[in-house]
């Protein structure tokens, strides 16, 4: 079995400073923990562009620090909102925090109401962390294995984390007896920052090759993949990190679990089906360099979409602050997530 020891969680990775936003650089880790001080929306905006705040959650809170930070600085915030949503297409809490700001500003709220709401915006991820975790937890049975993709923890989120708080907390309860994070190529989130989460608190875990995935699943060590969510459309069709989608049929075939678990913040009940979800495509040297450093033969092409659509009917449980729907339809969805 393997055990924690009492680290959990001690990475706030978008730190609010009263007058600028401070952000773990997520590019430079594990190599070094280097912080960005942005003095403004601009360069909020630049850092959730390159990807030095990455995460779901983790981006909409680092939008709405940018959106307060303006009011503070009596910039015009029309501007902002719209340069901030345009940074990435397909995380929806982006827009949902924007969204949430945007309704403030029209009711008439000064800077300090406006840094008030961006403060909750952060705090209420971090309290959906922890009341996701223990849910999840809850539907593994003791002794389970489990695999991951990408980087779903502290450094995504608020704190403690989406799936991988679903991990810290089965992992606390004895619940889970192995992890497994893949390496999701091209980025490397899960080599380069869930393994730094997981090492740091003590929780032994294994990386994979992302093409290790099926084999691994027939092997049967894992009785659960259990990822994030950058967006869950009404029919919980769910998009999420490139690769999602590939687990979530290899999980099937093998009769391994599949678990989505994300805060309410990103379901999108406007979005009907997985198929109207836009997929961020990011630059091909993602793909043709590595490390900064070209890998791939000068005149070759690549493709590089950074995320794909799990469809509902392979998902088993979607977990959000709110409760477990299992086996996700959209009559289970409007149930939780009608207005
Ligand atoms: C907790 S956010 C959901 C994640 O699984 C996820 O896909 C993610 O980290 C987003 O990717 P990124 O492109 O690094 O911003």
């Amino acid at each position: 079995m393997i055990m924690p020891n009492e680290t959990h969680d001690s990475i706030r990775a978008v730190q609010w400073q009263g007058d600028h936003l401070r952000l773990l650089d997520q590019r430079r880790l594990p190599g070094e923990e280097c912080w960005i001080d942005c003095r403004d929306a601009a360069q909020v905006t630049q850092a959730i562009r390159d990807l030095a705040v990455r995460g779901a959650p983790a981006i909409g809170i680092a939008a709405a620090w940018g959106v307060a930070m303006a009011a503070q600085q009596h910039v015009p915030l029309e501007p902002v909102l719209a340069s901030l949503r345009a940074t990435r297409p397909t995380a929806v809490n982006l827009m949902w925090a924007l969204d949430r700001m945007k309704k403030r500003i029209a009711a008439g709220a000064d800077a300090t109401a406006l840094v008030r709401e961006a403060q909750a915006i952060q705090d209420e991820d971090l309290a959906a962390n922890r009341h996701m975790g223990q849910f999840g937890a809850s539907l593994i049975t003791p002794g389970s294995g489990v695999l991951t993709h990408c980087n779903t923890g502290s450094l995504a989120t608020a704190g403690y984390g989406t799936a991988l708080g679903v991990i810290r907390a089965g992992v606390a309860a004895g619940r889970i007896a192995r992890v497994y994070a893949g390496e999701t190529r091209p980025w490397q989130q899960g080599a380069r920052l869930t393994m730094w989460e997981l090492v740091r608190d003590g929780i032994s875990a294994q990386l994979i090759a992302d093409s290790a995935a099926a084999h691994l699943m027939k092997s049967g060590a894992v009785q659960w993949v259990i990822v994030g969510a950058d967006r869950i459309a009404a029919n919980g069709d769910t998009a999420n990190k490139i690769g999602t989608y590939q687990l979530a049929i290899a999980a099937k075939y093998h009769g391994v679990k599949f678990m989505v678990v994300a805060p309410s913040s990103t379901v999108d009940m406007a979005t009907g089906t997985g198929e109207e979800i836009e997929i961020e495509l990011r630059d091909p040297a993602e793909l043709l360099c590595t490390a900064g450093r070209r890998t791939v033969i000068e005149g070759a092409q690549a493709w590089n979409p950074v995320f794909d659509v799990a469809p509902a009917e392979l998902i088993d449980a979607i977990v959000t602050e709110r409760g477990v729907i299992e086996r996700p339809n959209s009559i289970a969805m409007q149930a939780m997530f009608g207005w």
